[in-house]
C-alpha cells in the first residue's frame, strides 16, 4: 500500500505492486534451460545508476542465453493480466507467468556469479542486511505492443529462502531484480523502466532505463522504493524475469 510520506504525491495516486494478494503458484516448476555458456561471461561489477537506489549489470546473460530463454518462456502458459487492478494496485497490462520455484531462485543466485557480486565489499552495504538469496517467487513478464506497467512502488515481503544446506531461512525482500531478455536490438521498441525520484511523473526529472538484452537491473524497494513504471512497448516484445534480493530477518 501507499506510504504516508507519499500520500501527497500529485500524479498518479501512488499504488503498490503488491505480491501478497497474488496466489502463489504451487504447480510443478518448468525445466528452465541450463545456464550455457557457463556464467558469468563478464566480470560482474554491479554499476551504480542512481546512487544507493539502482544498480545495473550489463551482459549478465549473454545474448544466446537470452534467446534460449525467450524461446523457452514463450511455451509457458502466460496469462494476460486484466487491465482493471484491485484497489490500491497499479495498472499492469502484460502477459505473465508466476511460479514458486526455490530451486531456480537458488540456481540464479549460486550458478551465475550473482551471489559473489552482491556480497562483494563495494556493494554489500546497499542491500539493507545480510543477503541470503533470491525470492522463490519467480515472475516472467512479456509486454507486447500496447502493454505497460503503470507507475507504482514495489513492496517488501516476508518470504522463506532455502539455502545450500537445505535450511529454510526466514527472509525479507529489499531490492527488486529485473533481468531483461530482449531490447531494441531484438525489435523491442519502448518498454523503458522509468524511475521518478520525486514521487511524481515528470519528463524532466525521470530516469529512463532502456532494456538491454541480458542486463540485470536492481532497485531498492519497500519503504524507500522510487516511484517507477514499465513504459509502454510500442513494437516487438519485452521479456523480463523478475525476482527480489532477500535479506535475513
Ligand atoms: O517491466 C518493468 O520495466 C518494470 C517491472 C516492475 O516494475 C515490477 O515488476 O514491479
Ligand atoms: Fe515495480
Amino acid at each position: 500500500m501507499a506510504k504516508d510520506k507519499r500520500s501527497k504525491a500529485p500524479v498518479p495516486p501512488p499504488s503498490s505492486a503488491t505480491t501478497t494478494t497474488t496466489p502463489t503458484n504451487k504447480a510443478t516448476p518448468p525445466s528452465w534451460p541450463p545456464f550455457k555458456p557457463s556464467l558469468p561471461v563478464v566480470e560482474l561489477t554491479l554499476d551504480p545508476l542512481v546512487p544507493d537506489m539502482v544498480v545495473v549489470q550489463r551482459s549478465f546473460f549473454p545474448r544466446s542465453l537470452c534467446r534460449d530463454y525467450v524461446a523457452f518462456l514463450r511455451e509457458l502458459p502466460l496469462a494476460t493480466t486484466p487491465g482493471k487492478p484491485k484497489r490500491g494496485e497499479a495498472v499492469r497490462v502484460n502477459d505473465r507467468f508466476q511460479i514458486d520455484d526455490g530451486l531456480f531462485a537458488h540456481r540464479l543466485w549460486t550458478e551465475t556469479g550473482l551471489k559473489e557480486a552482491i556480497l562483494s565489499k563495494h556493494v554489500a552495504h546497499l542491500w539493507g542486511g545480510e543477503v541470503v538469496g533470491l525470492n522463490p517467487n519467480i515472475r516472467i513478464y512479456r509486454y507486447r505492443a500496447g502493454q505497460f506497467f503503470d507507475a507504482h512502488y514495489d513492496d517488501s515481503n516476508n518470504v522463506t529462502v532455502k539455502t545450500e544446506t537445505g535450511v529454510q531461512l526466514s527472509a525479507r525482500t529489499t531490492w527488486t531484480l529485473l533481468l531483461y531478455l530482449t531490447s531494441s536490438a531484438d525489435g523491442c521498441i519502448g518498454g523503458e523502466t522509468v524511475f521518478h525520484p520525486f514521487d511524481r511523473r515528470s519528463a524532466k526529472e525521470e530516469i529512463a532505463v532502456s532494456p538491454e538484452t541480458g542486463m540485470l537491473l536492481l532497485h531498492k524497494h519497500g519503504h524507500d522504493c522510487m516511484l517507477h513504471e514499465g513504459r509502454e512497448v510500442t513494437a516487438g516484445e519485452k521479456w523480463v524475469i523478475r525476482t527480489d534480493l532477500c535479506i535475513k530477518r
